[in-house]
């Protein structure tokens, strides 16, 4: 039986440039820093921050960072950038100069995060608290994938909020938060405005952020392996994304 058919590369960064004004919406873990273990044990290349700062300016201000991460989780690994961004997959939004660009979002009563806490430690998962939500992670667990899925579905239908599944983890997210909103709410506003939209990612939740480029005349860029739906392109690896980058 056929794969799913591989992804072509895209145009080379300065030629898409030479074609107009284009703006560049990139996640990060799996995109910009390879997937570990553990969301702590991540490696950030030297010199990442300064190389995007730079991308920025070659962009005139149209780069977003836009993770699944929280913003203060993101920052406490790379560094504080002078860059637009999203963190807690596009809920939470800040222009370049940390003028925040919408409502700050609300995160979880401490007795959700109780119990979500209780589930993972009862099945052997990783909980990550973040700002705007929490993670159950179940990379260390892949045999609990089904159950965590179904434990965060039924948790989220009785206190509205939303589940995201990426790799190896399943999210409880408030309504609305996808990065598709980033992309929309970067989009109205300046420097994007006009612009034509590339986002780049590798998991599922990055599909959301295709579309939204899309909506805009852009396109989307998968990496990895993972069969994308929405991208028109594709990239192998996070070093191929910093190579396409030209960072
Ligand atoms: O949208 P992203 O910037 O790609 O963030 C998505 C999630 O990334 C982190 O989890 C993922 O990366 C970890 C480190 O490589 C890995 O251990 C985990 O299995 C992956 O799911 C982060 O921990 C999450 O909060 C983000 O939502």
């Amino acid at each position: 039986m056929d794969g799913p058919t591989k992804l072509p590369p895209p145009p080379p960064l300065a030629r898409l440039l030479d074609s107009g004004p284009a703006a560049l919406f990139l996640d990060f873990d799996g995109t910009l820093v390879d997937i570990a273990p553990r969301p702590g044990d991540i490696h950030v290349p030297d010199g990442l921050l300064d190389r995007l700062h730079a991308l920025r300016d070659r962009l005139e201000g149209r780069l977003a960072l836009v993770s699944g991460r929280a913003l203060d989780d993101l920052t406490g690994h790379l560094g504080q950038p002078a860059i637009c961004r999203a963190g807690s997959h596009g809920a939470s939004r800040f222009l370049a100069d940390g003028t925040r660009l919408g409502d700050e979002p609300r995160g979880l009563s401490d007795g959700s995060v109780a119990e979500l806490r209780a589930f993972a430690e009862a099945h052997g998962l990783f909980y990550e608290t973040k700002t705007h939500g929490g993670a159950l992670h179940f990379r260390g667990a892949p045999e609990k994938r089904e159950a965590t899925l179904a434990f965060a579905e039924e948790f989220a239908a009785s206190r509205d909020l939303c589940v995201t599944s990426g790799k190896g983890v399943a999210e409880l997210v408030r309504p609305g938060a996808t990065k598709a909103a980033a992309v929309e709410a970067f989009m109205q506003v300046a420097p994007f405005a006009g612009a034509a939209p590339v986002f780049i990612g590798d998991d599922v939740t990055d599909e959301d952020g295709f579309a939204g480029a899309i909506k805009h005349g852009g396109f989307g860029i998968a990496v990895g392996e993972r069969p994308s739906e929405k991208a028109r392109y594709g990239l192998d690896s996070v070093a191929a994304v910093h190579h396409w980058l030209e960072i």
